[in-house]
């Protein structure tokens, strides 16, 4: 033994674990990979100290790490800061930590490698004699890339070259290397669009600070042209030998954002998200981490990518929730970004047309630094919108007059239109005429959602299905009926109502398999498909041109959730919906169907849109002293049994009201306002502060007693701090 090792295991516990090594203390460093039995198991774990110390067992006890995986550390000091930050921050065990910010083939203990393939490069010698057609291509191409083209790009742009490099090679022409893979650039390249003056200001406006950290919110409305500010900004980060990671939300839109920049940057960019297999996951990790890859984009969990040049962070759709990790380690992205620009001193810009009030309660405390986009780029221009009374819509079909003449009106002129409805399925509710039976799910206090194109009930919360049924459990009557719509219904209707034009929907069922969304998307912006229905996932972030009309149906549930944040999200989301109409020359409409058109936030948002609408919620946050103003943890907890989940609870707020300071205020436990989800009952607890400093010292104090209570065992139980989901 000649040290020991303090190591981070992947384990539910709070604390490092020692472990021996045969090498001297100065051969090792923290960040490095080690396999280690634990709990009679091999698992890889992170050394976070080096000493020769342990206070866990007499030394002579202590067990001899079982290899070690990295020459040298894997994991650089500023992310493992970042990380500590997390796990203290979050309350969650830093094991964990690590376990959310590695890529799944670095985590289970794979070599920290690059995969490479063969690079070729012009040599000096020139033809001496006349060389095939082929051959001239290749030698062509070679004269424009001088840092080399890889086997796959040759394959890419050219198709199958082998035989013709082999014999540019044996004819000394060309030279081959082995290299880090990397991936595709794109070869139609198109850089001319010059930013308006309002982007130019912007640009310039973050550039001053592009040695400094320094948040700024770019609140920029609907087809302003966000996306251009972020690729100028990173084409100045590049001229500048700095790399920049890029978040934008998981919504699918990673292809078309990914495009525009790889059209108009000649740089190495790899993308981080869900439709990335394991092992490009690694390479792009490692290709970051090595400076090889220059803009990173990816969504959530790309925030922890290492950056050996870091010049700029940015955070597209910055308000949206995907941002924030609803299981495990409960982390915000946004949050965790921040952290990382202040570590590496650099700015960081947060984009949306529709802010999260968190970000513009920051502006209003003068921690970020506000940037305004107020027009459409080009010669769009934002769209009409208009309130229309649901009392008027027809009852067979769910349309009113004014909204099927408005989609007759864009179709005949061309144009194509978009339909939203948030809600996924044919309808919500299957009710029996005869006895009021209702289908919900025996796992949730949930109805089951109809799906026609499956025969199936579906339970959206817990996955349960069952077969449709024809007849009345309960009275056996055949008088079932669907009350409500979801998109399958919305679509069938139009289908029946529009029978010569093809219609479309997009939400989670229609694009499961992989490329099923890109495909969508382009029979959209081919203008393959006129009516376009979809949920959330066709309302961000896109733009077609020829969209001029967008009706959204029935969002009225977001006025009487119980969730104080169901206003925000409902502003937000009829707001980007709004803001797709309308983006190319021809003028755009927006009509929403709605059962209450005299509602005051139906009128303050239409009247005096986004902005102005969210300055009056915050108000109402700050009178109210809720988040952002105040700080909330949510401690959860759930069980088979209904009393155990709040006995647990109970105990953990005994054990926090023996000390408790008069800033945090513990409230519950009560049951959730679904109390049964997926076959357990669930409960939780809410702690509130108005500074945040008491809220985690009260937390650090009694976490570790409160885990080890028998209960704690027992029952699933988790700590979200800053929640964005009560339900
Ligand atoms: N300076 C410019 N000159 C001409 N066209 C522009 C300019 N800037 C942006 N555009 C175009 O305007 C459209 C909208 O821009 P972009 O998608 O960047 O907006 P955005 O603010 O990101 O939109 P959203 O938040 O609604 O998703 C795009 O088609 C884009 O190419
Ligand atoms: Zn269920």
């Amino acid at each position: 033994m000649t040290c020991i090792l303090h190591i981070s295991v992947p384990c539910p516990l709070r604390q490092l674990f020692d472990y021996t090594s045969d090498l001297p203390a100065s051969q090792w460093e923290i960040g490095t990979r080690v396999k280690i039995n634990f709990a009679n198991r091999l698992c890889i774990g992170i050394v976070m100290k080096i000493s020769e110390i342990t206070d866990q067992v007499e030394i002579t006890k202590l067990k001899a790490i079982e290899e070690r995986l990295d020459d040298s550390k894997l994991i650089p000091d500023e992310l493992i800061q970042t990380l500590l930050w997390v796990s203290r921050y979050y309350h969650h065990p830093l094991g964990e930590c690590f376990q959310t910010a590695l890529p799944k083939l670095l985590r289970t203990g794979k070599p920290a490698e690059l995969d490479t393939e063969s690079w070729w490069f012009r040599t000096e010698k020139t033809a001496d004699k006349k060389i095939g057609s082929k051959q001239q291509q290749c030698l062509d191409l070679l004269e424009d890339y001088v840092d080399g083209i890889s086997q796959s790009m040759f394959k890419q742009y050219l198709g199958n070259v082998s035989s013709s490099l082999k014999s540019l090679e044996t004819a000394g022409l060309i030279s081959q290397q082995q290299k880090a893979k990397l991936p595709i650039p794109s070869n139609e390249l198109n850089l001319d669009l010059t930013l308006n003056q309002q982007q130019q200001n912007i640009v310039n406006s973050v550039w001053e600070k592009h040695d400094h950290f320094q948040p700024f919110l770019l609140e920029g409305i609907t087809g302003s042209g966000k996306t251009e500010v972020y690729i100028e900004l990173t084409e100045r980060a590049l001229k500048a030998n700095k790399q920049v990671l890029i978040l934008i939300p998981e919504i699918g839109l990673t292809g078309q954002f990914v495009d525009r920049f790889k059209k108009r940057l000649n740089t190495t960019i790899v993308i981080l998200n869900s439709s990335v297999s394991d092992k490009e996951r690694k390479q792009a990790w490692l290709l970051a981490k090595a400076g090889l890859a220059n803009v990173i984009i990816g969504t959530r969990s790309a925030v922890f990518t290492p950056l050996i040049n870091p010049g700029l962070i940015i955070i597209d759709e910055e308000h949206d929730s995907s941002y924030k990790q609803q299981d495990g380690l409960r982390y915000h992205a946004r949050n965790v970004a921040l952290i990382r620009a202040q570590k590496y001193d650099i700015p960081i810009v947060m984009g949306s047309a529709t802010p999260s009030l968190e970000s513009l309660y920051q502006v209003k405390l003068k921690r970020f630094q506000l940037l305004e986009l107020t027009q459409r780029a080009g010669s769009a221009q934002l769209p009409a919108v208009r309130l229309v009374d649901n009392s008027q819509a027809n009852p067979e079909h769910g349309f009113s007059d004014i909204l099927l003449k408005a989609i007759k009106k864009h179709l005949d002129a061309g144009n194509q239109v978009i339909l939203f409805i948030n809600r996924r399925g044919y309808a919500p509710v299957l009710m029996c005429h005869d006895c009021g039976w209702q289908a919900k799910c025996k796992h949730c206090d949930a109805r089951m959602v109809v799906h026609q194109h499956r025969n199936i009930l579906f339970c959206h919360h817990c996955g349960f299905i069952q077969r449709l049924v024809e007849e009345c459990p309960e009275c056996e009557s055949k008088s079932l009926k669907s009350y409500g719509a979801g998109t399958e219904k919305v679509e069938q209707h139009l289908q029946k109502l529009f029978p010569e034009t093809p219609v479309i929907r997009v939400d989670r069922d229609t694009t499961q398999r992989v490329n099923a969304f890109s495909d969508l998307v382009a029979d959209i912006k081919q203008g393959e498909a006129r009516i376009l229905v979809g949920t959330q996932m066709l309302a961000k972030g896109h733009d077609f041109h020829d969209v001029t009309l967008v009706g959204v149906l029935d969002t009225d549930q977001g006025l009487y959730s119980a969730d104080f944040r169901a206003t925000e999200n409902l502003a937000q989301m009829i707001t980007q919906v709004t803001g797709r109409a309308g983006r190319g020359d021809k003028s755009g409409e927006v009509l929403i169907q709605t059962e209450q058109p005299e509602h005051f936030f139906w009128k303050n948002l239409i009247k005096n849109g986004y902005k102005k609408t969210a300055e009056s919620l915050l108000e109402e946050r700050i009178d109210m002293e809720l988040p952002p103003v105040s700080n909330w943890a949510v401690i959860r907890a759930e069980s088979t049994d209904r009393e155990e989940a709040t006995a647990f609870l109970q105990e953990f707020s005994a054990q926090c009201h023996q000390q408790a300071s008069e800033d945090v205020l513990i409230l519950g436990p009560v049951p959730a306002i679904m109390e049964k989800k997926g076959g357990r009952f669930r409960a939780q607890l809410l702690l509130s502060s108005a500074q945040r400093k008491p809220l985690h010292q009260l937390l650090d104090r009694h976490i570790s007693v409160i885990s080890r209570h028998k209960l704690a065992r027992k029952v699933r139980w988790s700590i979200d701090i800053d929640p964005v989901d009560l339900l």
